[in-house]
Formats: C-alpha cells, sequence, structure tokens
C-alpha cells in the first residue's frame, strides 16, 4: 500500500491523450476536452485527500496555439466555464490556484477571471493547483533571463550574482514553495516531456502511463504513486 510519509509533495502532470480517447468513441473532440476536465477534478480531489502539497498540470501549452481555430476556441472557452464552475469547490477543497504562462495571448475577460481566481484563493492553504496555460518551459527560461538581464542593466546585481537560485526565483514556479516536481506523470502512451516544467524538472521522477488521459483515473493515479514510492531517488549523488 501506499505510505502517507513518502507521498511525493509535488505532481507534476502532462494530460494527453484527450482527442484519441474522443475520436475512439465517434465523439466530437470538444468531448474529449471535457472528459479530460473530469479527470483532472478527480485527481485533484485525491491529492487533497493525499496531502500532496502541489499539483501542476499541463493544460496548454505555447505551441497549441498552432491547433485549428475551433479547437483553441472550445479549450479557451472550457478554461473559463471551468474556474467558473469550480470556484465554489476551489474554496470549499482549501484549494489555491496560480495560473502560468504567456498570459499576453489570452482574452482579456480570461486573463480578468484568472486574475480573480488567483486573488479569490491566495490565502487558501490546502492543495496548490498550478495551471500552465499558454505556457512552455523554453517560454519559462527565456523570461526569466529578460528579467535577470534588467536586473543587471538597472545595476541592481551583478552578472556573477546570477546563480542557480536566482533564476529559480525568476522562473514562474516561484509561485510555489515546492517549485520542483518530485513525479512527472505523462498519459497516453507519449514518452516525451512536450517543452512542459524544463528547469524544474532536472531531477523529477518521470513515470508514463499508457492510459487516454480522459480514462487515468484514482487506481492509475494510486499506480503511478507506488512507481514512486519505489525509486530510489539519487539527485546524482551517492554513488551505490
Ligand atoms: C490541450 C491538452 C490538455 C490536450 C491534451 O490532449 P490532446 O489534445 O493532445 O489529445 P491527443 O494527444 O489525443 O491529440
Ligand atoms: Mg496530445
Amino acid at each position: 500500500g501506499l505510505r502517507r510519509e513518502s507521498m511525493p509533495r509535488h505532481v507534476a502532470l502532462v494530460m494527453d491523450g484527450n482527442r484519441r480517447w474522443a475520436r475512439i468513441r465517434g465523439l466530437p473532440v470538444g468531448s474529449g476536452y471535457e472528459a479530460g476536465v473530469r479527470s483532472l477534478r478527480s485527481v485533484v480531489e485525491l491529492c487533497c485527500k493525499l496531502g500532496i502539497r502541489v499539483l501542476s498540470v499541463f493544460a496548454f501549452s505555447s505551441e497549441n496555439w498552432f491547433r485549428p481555430q475551433a479547437e483553441v476556441e472550445f479549450l479557451m472557452e472550457l478554461f473559463e466555464r471551468g474556474m467558473r464552475d469550480e470556484m465554489g469547490s476551489l474554496l470549499r477543497e482549501n484549494i489555491r490556484i496560480s495560473v502560468i504562462g504567456d498570459s499576453s495571448k489570452l482574452s482579456r475577460s480570461l486573463q480578468e477571471l484568472i486574475t480573480r481566481t488567483e486573488e479569490t484563493t491566495k490565502t487558501n492553504c490546502g492543495l496548490q493547483l498550478i495551471v500552465a496555460v499558454s505556457y512552455s518551459g523554453q517560454y519559462d527560461i527565456v523570461q526569466a533571463c529578460q528579467k535577470i538581464a534588467l536586473k543587471v542593466k538597472d545595476g541592481l546585481i551583478e552578472p556573477n550574482d546570477i546563480n542557480e537560485s536566482l533564476i529559480k526565483q525568476e522562473l514562474e514556479t516561484n509561485c510555489t514553495e515546492f517549485p520542483y516536481p518530485d513525479l512527472l506523470i505523462r498519459t497516453s502512451g507519449e514518452l516525451r516531456i512536450s517543452n512542459f516544467l524544463l528547469w524544474q524538472l532536472a531531477y523529477t521522477e518521470l513515470f508514463f502511463a499508457q492510459s487516454l488521459w480522459p480514462d487515468f483515473g484514482e487506481v492509475e493515479f494510486l499506480e503511478a504513486l507506488q512507481a514512486f514510492q519505489q525509486r530510489q531517488r539519487r539527485y546524482g549523488g551517492r554513488d551505490f
């Protein structure tokens, strides 16, 4: 069984396989995305129950903007609907929401809803849910470099003040106490990172599940956590 004391503090999720799930059932793509939201709701519930501190989910990547216009619009509307519909349960479950990514590409109304949702939940001390929207690991590192370069230009720091902890605090995951995921789960059988968190995944345990995201439920999540608890994490140290 699962040992609560060796639960990952921060779990990262690539929720992949929604469109395939719909296609296999002869359903429209939107049904796959909506099924994906139901999966996310159940995994969030589990994280709260298991005392996991941070759950980061890859909801929409910088590259997803190149999907068919209709799909992009559907997804953006789904994010808006999801945040509005879930506000009650976020407050009841004491969940803090943070959204990371290039928000300048989002509609004004979605940007405002995100700001309000972050504001309303910022004092919640239960699970922190980090939703990556219009995000990529490379975008995150570039924006961190830009902020650091500005500090050097303004004479606030010297080039040799730049170190790992300075970069860590300039990344958009500076919204959490535990920015480095202990476990990354990617569903649907794809074995790649797809430009999700990059700097932060340096020593993260990777777990790839065959299930398509809408089929990834409690059993599959517990299986991933079980696998995590079997791992020997050496962080490049200990020589055995
Ligand atoms: C936007 C993202 C969460 C959607 C993930 O599922 P997907 O659309 O990549 O589905 P497929 O991999 O089956 O095409
Ligand atoms: Mg995919």
